[in-house]
C-alpha cells in the first residue's frame, strides 16, 4: 500500500504536460470551455439553445411512446417535428457580466505559478490541469474579477502554500465572490487547516482580514468576508461553519419587489434578471389563486413561494438547509408576508405526512426546483399520491438528465401530465415544466428559456478532488 501511495504521489508531482507561456490562446481556450458559444452572436446562441431543447423534447417523446405504446398526441398547437409546441427562448435582459456568484480555483497557472486564481483548463486525469485567470470571460462581472485578482495578490505575498492537491498539503483554496444588484459583495475564502494549531489559524484569518479591510484588498470594498476551514472538496455550514471575518453577516438582493436575505450557503439563480423572468413564468404557469395552497419544494430562501404569496392562500416551503430556511423566514417577516410556513427537512421525509394533513379539499399547486440529482422517488410518489395537487411546475437547470427520469418514471406513468412546459436554467437556461392532472394523456410543451450569454459556466468549477 505504501509503495502504491508513493507511486501515486510521484505521478501527481509530475509537471502538467501543457504548461506554456501566458498568451491569448489560454484565454481563448478557457472561453471555449466556460462559455462555449461565445463566438456566436447572441441571436445565433439562442437558436443553438432552441435546437438543443428540441432534441431533449424529442428524446423524451420517443421514450414516452415506448413506455405507453402509443403516439403522444395533443390538440394544442405543435412545433414542426414535435408532438407539441415549443416556445422560443426568452432572451436574458442582461448578457454580459451577469453572474451574481463566481467560484475561483487556486492552482498552477500557464506560467507555472501555483498561486494563480482563476478557472481550470484540462483534467486531473490527463495531468494537464492549468488554472487560467478569468477576467476576460463575458459572464463574469468586473467586481468578481477584481476580488479574484486581489486574492491572487494576497496569496503571492502569503508565506503559506496553496492547497493544490489534498494529499500534498498546502492551505489556501478557492474563493467565492457573491454580489447583488444592491451593490453588496460577499467574499468566501476556503482554507485547508492541515495540522495548524488554533493560534496559527487565527494569525492567518487576521492576515487575510487585514489585507481586505485595511490593505490593498480594501479597494474591493467587500460587504462581508467569510472564511471556511475545509478538509473536503465542499463543506456545508453544518459540516464546517462559515466564519465571518469582517463586515455584515448577510447580503441582500431585490427581486420581484422583495428584499431577500442571502447567507454564505444560499443557492441563488446566478442571473438575477433572468431569475426574475423565470419566477414570473412559474407564477404564470402555476395558476395560483386565493383558493390554492402553494407548495414550494426545495425552496431555498423561498423566493418562488414568497413572490406568489399575495396571489395564494398559503405558502408551504420545504428545504434541507437550516441556514437558508432562516433566510426564508427573515425574508417573509421583513416583507410583511404572514401566509407562509417553512420546514427544514428532507422533502422525502416530511412531504408524505404534510400532504396527508393538507387533503382538506383545498387545491395544491406544487413547484419543485430540485438539485441536480433530481427528486427523490419518495417525493415523486408523494406528489403522485396526493389528489389535491392539480398542477405541478417542475423547474430544472438540466432538463435532459434526472429531470427526464423524474418525468418519465414518476410522473407521466401516472398519466399525470397533460401539459409539459420546458424552460430555462443553468446560469444560462432553466427549464420549467408544468403538469396538471388530466384523464387523457397528452403532452404539450413550451420552451420558456431565460437565456444568458453562454452555457456551462459552472461545469468548470469542480474542485481539485
Ligand atoms: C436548485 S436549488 C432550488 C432553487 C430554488 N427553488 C430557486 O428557484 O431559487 C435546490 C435546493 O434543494 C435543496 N434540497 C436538495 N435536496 C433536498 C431534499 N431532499 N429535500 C429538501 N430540499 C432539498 C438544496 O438544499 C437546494 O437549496
Amino acid at each position: 500500500m505504501i509503495a502504491k501511495k508513493c507511486q501515486r504521489r510521484q505521478k501527481s508531482q509530475k509537471k502538467p504536460r501543457h504548461l506554456g507561456p501566458l498568451d491569448d490562446s489560454w484565454q481563448e481556450r478557457l472561453a471555449d470551455v466556460v462559455t462555449p458559444l461565445w463566438r456566436l452572436s447572441y441571436e445565433e446562441q439562442l437558436k443553438v439553445k432552441f435546437e438543443a431543447q428540441k432534441k431533449t423534447l424529442q428524446r423524451l417523446e420517443s421514450y414516452l411512446q415506448m413506455l405507453n405504446g402509443v403516439n403522444v398526441t395533443t390538440a394544442a398547437p405543435r412545433s414542426e417535428g414535435l408532438c407539441c409546441f415549443l416556445h422560443p427562448i426568452i432572451p436574458s435582459p442582461v448578457i454580459s457580466g451577469y453572474r451574481n456568484k463566481s467560484t475561483f480555483s487556486v492552482n498552477r497557472g500557464p506560467d507555472g505559478n501555483p498561486k494563480t486564481v482563476g478557472y481550470y483548463l484540462g483534467t486531473w486525469r490527463d495531468r494537464n490541469m492549468v488554472c487560467v485567470r478569468s477576467n476576460h470571460l463575458k459572464n463574469i462581472p468586473r467586481k468578481h474579477s477584481q476580488v479574484a485578482q486581489y486574492y491572487e495578490v494576497f496569496l503571492r505575498q502569503s508565506p503559506l502554500e496553496p492547497c493544490l492537491l489534498f494529499h500534498e498539503g498546502g492551505y489556501w483554496r478557492e474563493l467565492i465572490a457573491h454580489s447583488t444588484s444592491q451593490g453588496h459583495t460577499m467574499g468566501i475564502i476556503t482554507f485547508h487547516p492541515q495540522e495548524l494549531r488554533q493560534e496559527e489559524l487565527c494569525v492567518q484569518k487576521e492576515t487575510v482580514k487585514k489585507f481586505f479591510t485595511k490593505g490593498p484588498g480594501a479597494v474591493c470594498d467587500l460587504t462581508s468576508l467569510y472564511f471556511q476551514e475545509s478538509t473536503m472538496t465542499c463543506c456545508s455550514h453544518q459540516q464546517s461553519p462559515y466564519q465571518l471575518l469582517s463586515g455584515e453577516p448577510h447580503i441582500f438582493e431585490d427581486l420581484l419587489g422583495l428584499k431577500i436575505r442571502i447567507s454564505p450557503d444560499t443557492f441563488f439563480q446566478v442571473n438575477t434578471a433572468g431569475a426574475e423572468i423565470l419566477y414570473w413564468t412559474v407564477g404564470e404557469l402555476s395558476g395560483v389563486n386565493s383558493n390554492t395552497i402553494l407548495l414550494d419544494i426545495c425552496c431555498v430562501t423561498g423566493v418562488i413561494g414568497l413572490s406568489l404569496a399575495q396571489y395564494t392562500s398559503w405558502v408551504l416551503g420545504i428545504e434541507l438547509v437550516e441556514q437558508v430556511v432562516e433566510d426564508a423566514r427573515w425574508t417573509a417577516a421583513f416583507n410583511g408576508i404572514t401566509n407562509c410556513e417553512f420546514h427544514t427537512r428532507r422533502a422525502e421525509k416530511i412531504l408524505p405526512q404534510l400532504l396527508k394533513s393538507k387533503e382538506d379539499g383545498q387545491l395544491i399547486v406544487a413547484v419543485v426546483n430540485p438539485a441536480q440529482a433530481g427528486l427523490h422517488y419518495q417525493v415523486v410518489q408523494a406528489i403522485r399520491n396526493c389528489g389535491a395537487i392539480h398542477i405541478l411546475v417542475f423547474v430544472s437547470c438540466k432538463p435532459h438528465g434526472e429531470t427526464t427520469r423524474n418525468i418519465t418514471e414518476g410522473l407521466i406513468m401516472q398519466r399525470y401530465i397533460s401539459h409539459l412546459v420546458s424552460v430555462s436554467s443553468r446560469c444560462t437556461v432553466g427549464a420549467v415544466t408544468a403538469f396538471s392532472r388530466n384523464e387523457k394523456f397528452s403532452l404539450d410543451a413550451y420552451l420558456v428559456v431565460c437565456e444568458l450569454l453562454a452555457s456551462a459556466s459552472l461545469f468548470f468549477q469542480a474542485s481539485p478532488e
